[in-house]
């Protein structure tokens, strides 16, 4: 399988080669040549399988040549045994075909671990076949950079950087960033918001003196790694409800568009999916879009679910790729005005090919409130501020034949305090987090300054490079 970039001037590379490269360096993104495809057979086979089975089937495809099968489905057995939950993802129904599932059983509580979890063990295969080192920079708005830290902390072939935005993240999240003890790891507090911390990392990867000198690899979901790994959930999740004889719909709390374009990955592989529907929070640049046909940066505003408070969208470079019947140029030049003048107009067969399988909606802070009490009192099921954007914007979609599956990204304990000011409930944390909030933290305050960053990094790296 070869990986083209979205901005077609790149090299196509192998996966393992995609892993360890992040953002392409023509500043696209990478996606697969082909969809590969599974049949109907295949996937009504995948009930009753066990998840690190069914992920076997949906991620070797993709991996090429990277490693042996044996090797693959070792390491997806042991990925997904560290899950507390014994279906890995498991649904939970909420009202009459409606159903949460639950992506937060990782260590970290969110929907991050489940790619996350895989991509360090598959980072770590590669780098230590080749005998490398790398250098992991990642930009995170509260989950990813928890997610990242427990999947690389300790490991010998990599450093990790992650940048957050400086008190935009619940008390829960920073700590999980924080106190990590490993040399290899580093929490970065950035004077700014998510958005300023992912355009400064992909700064970085622009930057080939740079991105080649610290050996620079991305675990945001610019990597395609993180994206297949979350395509599974959604075979996992469709067949639980009756896929492939029957089609079903998922919505998803959406930011950056990667959670959501993996459901658009399992719909081009053969999932039968009637609807994807994008939820947002009041930064609602993707609902906008698919509302107006223009993509138009606005200022970020601080919510209850600030995982997703985030203006531009990475992931949705790669829907644009696929809709634009995969012109390269076309896309450059949506990019191009997105950096001059922070917005583009979508040409309408683009847009409509998008509505076809795309709907969106937001939800207000009032909706996200009303929706954690109204979940907890009717369901008796405590949400999330993210969940619950998910699920109001699903109770706007009105009553349907057709299952809807409502993507439950994080655990409650991690927003307690939106969580109990709307439902009076205050979520406990589980026991192995219990003391998180008495732990030492540890991370630096950095201003946002490319320049200066790239400085810290480069210096940190080499030291840790020549004690290892
Ligand atoms: C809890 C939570 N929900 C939803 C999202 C949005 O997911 P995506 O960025 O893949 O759209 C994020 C962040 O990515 C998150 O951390
Ligand atoms: N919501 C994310 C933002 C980064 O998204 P990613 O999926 O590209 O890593 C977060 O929690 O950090």
């Amino acid at each position: 399988m070869k990986y083209v970039s979205t901005r077609g001037s790149a090299p196509e590379l192998e996966f393992a080669d995609v892993l360890l490269s992040g953002l392409a360096r023509d500043g696209g993104l990478y996606v697969p040549a082909e969809w590969p495809q599974l049949s109907r057979e295949t996937i009504a086979g995948f009930a009753g399988k066990p998840y690190h089975e069914v992920a076997f089937e949906v991620i070797r495809p993709f991996t090429g040549d990277t490693m042996p099968d044996d090797v693959l489905a070792g390491m997806l057995r042991e990925t997904y045994s560290a899950f507390r939950h014994p279906a890995v993802t498991p649904l939970v129904q909420v009202a009459d075909n409606r159903f949460v599932l639950e992506l937060f059983h990782g260590p970290t509580l969110a929907f991050k671990d489940v790619a996350m979890q895989l991509l360090g063990r598959l980072m770590d295969h590669v780098l230590a076949e080749r005998d490398q080192r790398a250098t992991i920079v990642g930009a995170t708005s509260g989950d990813t950079g928890g997610a990242a830290i427990e999947a690389f902390r300790g490991r010998e072939r990599t450093d990790i950087f992650i940048l957050f935005p400086d008190g935009r993240v619940s008390d829960v999240q920073r700590r999980q960033m924080t106190t990590a003890s490993e040399a290899n790891v580093h929490a970065l507090a950035l004077k700014g918001n998510f958005d300023d911390c992912q355009a400064m990392l992909k700064g970085m990867f622009n930057h080939f003196t740079f991105r080649d000198k610290v050996g620079l690899a991305g675990v945001n979901s610019i990597n395609w790694a993180r994206i297949v790994a979350q395509v599974v959930y959604y075979f996992v999740a469709g067949v639980a409800v009756g896929a492939p004889h029957r089609p079903v719909s998922f919505t998803v709390p959406t930011g950056n568009f990667g959670d959501i374009f993996a459901g658009y990955v399992a719909a081009q592989m053969g999932l039968p999916v009637e609807k994807l529907v994008v939820a947002t929070n009041i930064n609602d640049i993707l609902t906008r879009t698919l509302e107006t046909g223009r993509y138009e940066t606005r200022g970020v505003t601080a919510t209850t679910s600030p995982s997703m408070d985030i203006q531009v969208s990475s992931n949705f470079e790669r829907l644009l790729f696929e809709v634009a019947g995969r012109d390269a140029e076309a896309v450059k030049r949506q990019m191009d005005g997105l950096s001059q003048s922070g917005a583009f107009g979508l040409p309408p067969e683009s847009l409509s090919a998008i509505r076809e399988v795309f709907a969106a909606g937001r939800a207000d802070e009032a909706a996200v409130a009303q929706t954690i009490a109204r979940t907890w009192r009717e369901a008796g099921y405590l949400a999330d501020p993210h969940t619950a954007v998910g699920l109001s914007v699903a109770q706007e979609q009105g009553a349907s034949q057709t299952p809807m599956i409502v993507l439950s990204t994080a655990h409650p304990a991690k927003f307690p305090d939106a969580v109990k000011a709307a439902s009076g409930v205050t979520p406990a944390l589980p026991d192995w987090l219990s003391d998180l909030m008495q732990r030492k933290e540890r991370f630096e305050v950095v201003a946002n300054d490319i320049s200066a960053v790239e400085n810290l990094i480069e210096t940190r790296a080499r030291a840790l490079a020549a004690e290892a």
